[in-house]
């Protein structure tokens, strides 16, 4: 039993844990903390930059930022800490005194960036594309965009990383201690192994080691909680409907006078558009008078997403033109067009972090700049108005695929565009809450609103369209009435596609 004795005078030294206890939180926890808070706070900041360089479309920003976070994340931290420590020593004497420990802080944010700017960029990354295409339709300007939607929701994503970040600071701030410390500068580590020397056991150090655990272990608990909280919002109590019932949300809602929007009109002249090399549409007329509802349908890649999207600028047409209105929707600035040409999609995109009301109120607030008591008026109105009064505090998350893509709806009447765009809205919902979503849009059309809807339902084409546009490979192929192109096709492509939808 001799080893065990060994054992427990070598780590279980208890007078020597008690001796340098003291020291160990006054000095050692302290520097520490200091040590690895600031410089998480100013790796924060020197990442945040990185990663906004990372994501930018110029070289100039993308390639520093590249070089920078493969030189400090590719060197060990040791390496770094040494050549700053002590390379730049005399310039550190000049800027802070004789003591070296501002300079290990800079050591260690440089290098904390650089992780934390690789943990950004690939949460702003990973944010779907459907948010900021959102943002740009709610006619927010990029840096809009990024600023309100998708940096804030990448950097929520990360959270336990950048957590993990200052874990791995904690630890890496008992590096410092090579550049030689004051004695009042002592992180763990060094306290530990100072008073493991005098006592000529390991008990101090093993000491230390209990220190950096009571920092680090509750901490990643603390935020898997906080992520949850993030995440989920706060929990409504779940109010479970049947997708049958849904569409009964719609029913007794007081309706407001018909017509009840302005819509414009729009006049599509041999628009012509091309992904790179791939000439996407190819001369394309439409003319969509004000107040009606015009259906495209087609086949797979014929197109008709793209028209759409050329119709509020998602995507720039390469030749034509279309007005609104009788104006060049290319000699507006495409914020303003998006203001007046509002757009649905198939994914819904509503902005995950937010409740139904908060999507709606949003552009409201901060791209038209109204008071937030009278966008939460506005945003209460258009969500009573597509039967969602009820749902307003919950977030897309508690809601059904139909119920969603209704607050999408709501949301971009809120902002009273004169057209809006619907790009397949019902394609990705479970077949019951197809209804409740396509008698929305039905009524929205009795109510004057200009529509332009890109979808392969067929019953509400005919049911609800003023005209029926069929495009194939680029081009309008057949144009009309619903009873002209369901009852009458002339071109033999129509024919043939409507053989295989109906
Ligand atoms: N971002 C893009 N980059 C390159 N090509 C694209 C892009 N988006 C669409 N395309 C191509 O453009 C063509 C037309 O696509 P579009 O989405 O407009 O067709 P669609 O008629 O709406 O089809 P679907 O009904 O399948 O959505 C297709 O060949 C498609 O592969």
């Amino acid at each position: 039993m001799n080893w065990l004795e060994n054992l427990r005078r070598s780590f279980l030294d208890w007078n020597a844990m008690v001796e340098v206890l003291p020291t160990m939180v006054t000095v050692g926890l302290k520097n520490t903390l200091i040590l690895a808070a600031s410089s998480t706070v100013l790796g924060i900041a020197v990442g945040m930059a990185l990663a906004i360089m990372g994501i930018s479309r110029s070289a100039w920003l993308r390639i520093p930022a590249r070089v920078y976070t493969d030189i400090f994340r590719g060197l060990p931290a040791i390496v770094t800490i040494l050549l700053i420590g002590q390379g730049f020593a005399r310039i550190g004497r000049e800027l802070f005194g004789p003591s070296p420990y501002p300079l290990g802080i800079l050591a260690l944010s440089l290098i904390a960036g650089a992780y934390i700017g690789e943990i950004f960029r690939s949460g702003i990354q990973s944010v779907d594309r459907g948010q900021m295409e959102a943002c740009r339709a709610l006619s927010m300007s990029y840096g809009q965009g990024m600023r309100l939607i998708v940096v804030p929701q990448g950097v929520r994503r990360v959270l336990p990383a950048l957590v993990n970040q200052f874990i791995g600071n904690v630890k890496d701030s008992s590096l410092v201690y090579f550049l030689g410390l004051l004695a009042s500068e002592r992180e763990i580590f060094r306290v530990g192994q100072d008073q493991a020397v005098i006592t000529g056991n390991l008990s101090p150090l093993l000491l230390a080691g209990i220190f950096y655990l009571v920092v680090t272990v509750p901490l990643t608990h603390v935020v898997n909680a906080i992520d949850n909280r993030l995440r989920l919002g706060k929990q409504r109590p779940a109010i479970i409907t049947s997708g049958l019932e849904e569409v009964s949300e719609l029913d007794g809602i007081g309706r407001p006078p018909r017509p009840a929007f302005k819509g414009g009109s729009l006049d599509v002249r041999q628009l012509g558009m091309a992904y790179g090399e791939l000439d996407v549409l190819k001369g394309v007329d439409l003319a969509v008078k004000a107040g009606t509802v015009t259906c495209i349908i087609g086949p797979s890649g014929s197109g008709k997403s793209t028209l759409l999207r050329c119709l509020n600028r998602l995507v720039e047409p390469k030749s034509g033109d279309v007005l609104l209105d009788g104006e060049s929707i290319l000699a507006m600035k495409p914020e303003r067009l998006r203001r007046r040409v509002g757009m649905v999609f198939q994914h819904f995109n509503l902005f995950p972090d937010h409740t139904a009301i908060e999507n709606v109120m949003l552009s409201l607030t901060k791209i038209k700049g109204l008071p937030k008591a009278e966008a939460e008026r506005i945003a209460k109105a258009r969500l009573s108005d597509v039967g969602l009064a009820s749902r307003q505090h919950h977030r897309p998350g508690g809601l059904s695929g139909g119920q969603q893509q209704r607050v999408a709806i709501a949301r971009a009447l809120a902002m009273e565009p004169e057209v809006i765009l619907f790009d397949e809205v019902t394609s990705a919902l479970d077949p019951e809450l197809v209804k409740g979503v396509l008698d929305l849009m039905a009524e929205l059309a009795k109510q004057g609103m200009t529509m332009v809807v890109v979808t392969h339902e067929m019953g509400f084409a005919r049911r609800a369209a003023d005209q029926v546009i069929f495009m194939d490979e680029g081009r309008v192929v057949e144009a009309g009435a619903p009873e002209a192109i369901f009852d009458n096709p002339k071109s033999p492509r129509l024919q043939r596609f409507l053989a295989e939808v109906l």
